[in-house]
């Protein structure tokens, strides 16, 4: 797969923070003709080598191939419609905002070619991220050959898993660290020193999450494996499937995070 952008189809980034520049850093990586990019950030210092940086979208250009909006959703209502104007028949519009919905995106761009959801999360900028889609078979071809070099592409129909999946591998990284934090504290108190508890909470949860990717067997039969009966494992388990407790708790985490992004799509929608 090879990017199809140069400077004659060029790649405009509505916003590039934290998550676009994620993906930037990987597309560059991979081969992404600097000189087909344009960030538009109003308070961005600077972009990477050949890249071009704007306070706005030029007025005075031809529509860009792809159109990527980075901003957060409660900012995209109050730029909807002079973007607009800076998109023709022939730009896809890619959306990595939690929440806003296709319709509300479709409404806002009705001249675009195609209109695409694209859920990110931040492991992309070493390839081994997700990339979660849902859009017109139109447009796919175009859309996963900027997907395939961030990780695990997955398109899906329904764009409710969109919202679902912003939950799991949208926020999901960061529910991990916490996990990873909480494992380093624990590690604290059963008498590591701080670095080294970190050290160690980091290098589990590494190496485990790259056994079981390689595994045939589940998560399920893996932690099985780990406890011997009667062992260590098995009383540490106990603990964490009292009343099912480590399910029941990340299940209310997830819902939590996808009724949020029920929310900001219907913001969005009212906007
Ligand atoms: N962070 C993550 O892990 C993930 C984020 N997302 C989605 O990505 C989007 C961005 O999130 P994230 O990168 O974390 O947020 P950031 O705040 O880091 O990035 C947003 C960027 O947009 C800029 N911006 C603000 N107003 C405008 C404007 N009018 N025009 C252009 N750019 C503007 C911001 O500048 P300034 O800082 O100066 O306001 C900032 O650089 C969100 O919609 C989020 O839902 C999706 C999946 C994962
Ligand atoms: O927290 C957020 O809203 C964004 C979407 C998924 C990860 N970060």
């Amino acid at each position: 797969m090879t990017y199809s952008f140069d400077v004659s189809r060029p790649l405009w980034l509505i916003g590039c923070g934290n998550m676009a520049g994620a993906m930037l850093s990987r597309w560059l990586e991979t081969g992404l003709d600097p000189a087909a990019v344009t960030i538009v950030d109003p308070n961005r210092a600077e972009a990477p080598g050949g890249v071009r940086l704007l306070a706005a979208a030029p007025e005075d250009e031809a529509p860009p191939a792809m159109l990527l909006l980075g901003v957060k959703p409660q900012t995209f209502p109050a730029i909807a419609q002079q973007l607009a104007a800076a998109v023709g028949a022939n730009t896809t519009v890619v959306s990595i905002m939690a929440g806003v919905d296709v319709k509300t995106l479709t409404g806002a761009f009705a001249g675009a070619k195609a209109v695409v959801r694209l859920m990110p999360n931040l492991p992309v900028a070493l390839g081994k991220g997700v990339a979660l889609l849902c859009g017109p078979e139109s447009a796919r071809l175009q859309v996963e050959a900027l997907a395939a070099p961030l990780g695990l592409a997955l398109w899906v129909n329904d764009e409710a898993l969109i919202d679902a999946g912003t939950a799991v591998s949208g926020s999901g990284p960061a529910f991990v660290y916490r996990f990873i934090d909480a494992m380093a504290t624990g590690a604290e108190k059963l008498g590591f020193a701080s670095e080294d508890a970190e050290r160690l909470a980091l290098a589990t949860v590494e190496g485990a999450a790259a056994l079981a990717a390689r595994a045939d067997e589940s998560p399920a039969v893996l932690a099985d494996r780990v406890a011997s009966p009667g062992g260590t494992t098995r009383a540490g388990l106990n603990v964490l499937d009292a009343d099912a407790a480590i399910f029941d708790l990340v299940h209310r985490t997830l819902q939590a995070a996808a009724d949020r992004a029920a929310e900001l799509a219907a913001e969005a929608r009212k906007a």
